[in-house]
């Protein structure tokens, strides 16, 4: 049985909030996907979400990330509104990157142009500039390069992936391309749809220490994963959806433990 009434601890909680939702809501037809979830990312986590299929995961993702409107709640950013009604792209330019269940790379340019497309977003010179190939736009260009080879290199990849096509690359290699690419925008919050999804143990070690060296470096990271061992033993906090509410948030070894996720996950009662 979900809890109406519950209020995770991070929302009780005050300072440190990066990402807030209060009463976040969204219907499909005659579907309520979500039912007022709030829940509060503190800067500097990682922060799984997990639930049964047909949860609310998915949705409650592309509600923070700007690719479906909330129909009622509210969320903060940074201290700041993010009001519901803002698309994917403002999104990205508040700092909140995200990547996709079903990798979503350009396969037919390089990893490197991949990285720079995304780095593109960030960029001050403008679009007469480039076409004049002005000294500003060439030396931009060249920064932008350069700072798409040092992600490259800090996802994990080798020099020697960066002028092969995305497609010719691994599938692992091609979720830590993904990871760069979001990297580029700069991002305070990165938010993974199912990154181990597909990857084989030695994959998921790998993406593992580097989820925990980006947040070591200062980046939060939301994952949504059907990977509830790697979640817990990766994860700072752990929120769980079930029926499209939230019915627990807290530390990953309270989280396991309680009977509310068990029931959730069993398809029982509590
Ligand atoms: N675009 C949509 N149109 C209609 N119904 C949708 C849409 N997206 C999601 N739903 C419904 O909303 C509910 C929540 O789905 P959602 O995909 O968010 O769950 P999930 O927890 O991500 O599931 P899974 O783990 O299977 O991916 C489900 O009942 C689903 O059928």
């Amino acid at each position: 049985m979900t809890d109406a009434a519950f209020v995770p601890d991070s929302v009780r909680s005050t300072g440190q909030a990066l990402l807030s939702l209060q009463g976040i809501s969204k219907r499909f037809g005659g579907v309520q996907a979500l039912t007022e979830v709030s829940l509060t990312i503190p800067e500097g986590a990682i922060y799984g979400l997990i639930g049964p299929n047909g949860a609310g995961k998915t949705t409650l993702f592309n509600v923070i990330t700007g690719f479906y409107q909330a129909d009622a709640g509210r969320r903060s950013f940074a201290g700041h509104d993010l009001p519901l009604r803002l698309k994917a792209s403002a999104i990205v330019e508040r700092g909140i990157a995200r990547t996709f269940q079903n990798i979503r790379l350009f396969h037919f340019m390089t990893a490197l142009e991949n990285v720079m497309v995304g780095r593109h977003r960030c960029t001050r010179t403008g679009l007469l500039a480039a076409l004049l190939n002005t000294r500003a736009a060439r030396e931009e260009e060249a920064a932008i390069a350069r700072r798409a080879r040092e992600l490259l290199d800090y996802v994990g990849l080798p020099a020697s992936a960066a002028g092969r096509l995305a497609n010719e690359l691994s599938y692992g290699d091609q979720r830590r391309l993904e990871i760069a690419r979001a990297l580029a925008t700069e991002p305070r919050l990165l938010a993974l749809d199912e990154p181990a999804a597909g990857m084989n143990p030695t994959e998921t070690a790998q993406l593992r220490v580097l989820l925990e060296r980006i947040r070591d470096d200062g980046i939060t990271v939301l994952l949504i994963e059907h990977d509830v061992k790697l979640i817990m033993g990766l994860c700072d906090r752990v929120a769980v959806l079930d029926f499209g509410r939230l019915i627990t948030e807290g530390r990953p070894e309270a989280v396991r433990n309680d009977p509310r996720v068990v029931a959730a996950y069993l398809g029982g009662a509590a």
